[in-house]
């Protein structure tokens, strides 16, 4: 039986160095500042900014929670995102995904300061995580917490076989550069994948960020694999369930996330953490 990667418990230890963290800063007088753009009512984005709000400022950051009506025009948004940019108490700015159809979301996040943006998903960092740069950039934050899991459990990544399924800017494509730059052989597969058994069963580290429920049943795993679940699905009972068939998987998994408590929690606590980096690079350079 895996053992279980629990999520909760290691965002735990990474809230705690980042509230000392929080604390050192504000002894030089830095109060590290986030900016969370929500537009729109969507249920699921309204919780999960209010829940990185109440986190920061539990945290001791300082966090302002900017919300927007769905019909907002891209040039309003346009005009606060520069002022956060130029506003010296903010040191990192969050558009929440999805946006309303309407407004042309590539060009917002080009107009977030690089040096400001904690989802990591500017061009420009982008381009620093591909070229696997030596300067300090923001990654975005799911990946960076599944790293951050898998150094906790010393999941050895140099020459393993890790297959990432899903290609999104949020999670599939950041995934597969961090672990590249960790001396992993990535294979990266999409819906239009044929034979997806034929790879998943020769992965030792497998990422299943596809949003497809239990896409991964215990049959496709390779014996001794570890199994990062990153999907979210609530069913009619109000439980969430991931993109991995947990029951079915956990018997031949070497290690793996159980939804909820296991990537959820990460991304969150990386969010903070790297709120806090940003604030420590914009000083130190
Ligand atoms: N610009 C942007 N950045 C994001 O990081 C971003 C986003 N947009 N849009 C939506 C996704 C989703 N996301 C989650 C964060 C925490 C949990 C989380 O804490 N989940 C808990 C369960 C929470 C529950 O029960 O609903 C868990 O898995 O244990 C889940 C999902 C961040 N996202």
């Amino acid at each position: 039986m895996a053992t279980l990667i629990d999520g909760r418990t290691v965002a735990k230890e990474v809230n705690k160095n980042t509230a000392e963290r929080v604390k050192r800063l504000a002894n030089e007088g830095i109060v590290p500042g986030l900016a969370v753009i929500l537009v729109g009512d969507d249920p699921a984005s309204k919780i999960y900014t209010r829940m990185k709000d109440k986190k920061a400022k539990k945290l001791g950051i300082h966090s302002v929670l900017s919300t927007y009506p769905e019909d907002i025009r891209q040039d309003e948004l346009l005009h606060d995102i520069r002022r956060f940019n130029a506003d010296e108490n903010i040191n990192g700015i969050l558009i929440q995904e999805p946006l309303p159809k309407h407004l042309d979301g590539d060009k917002l996040l080009n107009a977030i300061d690089p040096g400001k943006d904690v989802d990591g998903f500017h061009p420009f960092n982008v381009g620093c995580l591909y070229n696997n740069v030596n300067v300090n950039y923001p990654v975005s934050c799911t990946p960076r917490g599944i790293m951050t899991l898998l150094k906790h459990y010393r999941v050895k990544l140099d020459g393993a076989r890790a297959l990432v399924i899903g290609r999104s800017i949020l999670v599939g494509k950041p995934m597969a550069a961090l672990l590249e730059n960790a001396n992993a052989t990535v294979t990266v597969a999409n819906s239009h994948t044929q034979n997806l058994t034929e790879l998943t069963k020769q992965a030792d580290i497998l990422i299943v960020a596809a949003g497809v429920k239990h896409l991964i049943t215990g049959e496709m795993v390779k014996q001794g694999a570890v199994v990062i679940d990153v999907g979210m699905h609530r069913l009619a009972d109000k439980t969430l369930t991931g993109d991995v068939d947990f029951d079915s998987v956990a018997p031949v998994a070497k290690m793996i996330t159980p939804v909820p408590g296991g990537v959820g929690p990460m991304t969150i606590a990386s969010l903070m953490e790297q709120t806090v980096d940003l604030t420590e690079w914009s000083h130190n350079g």
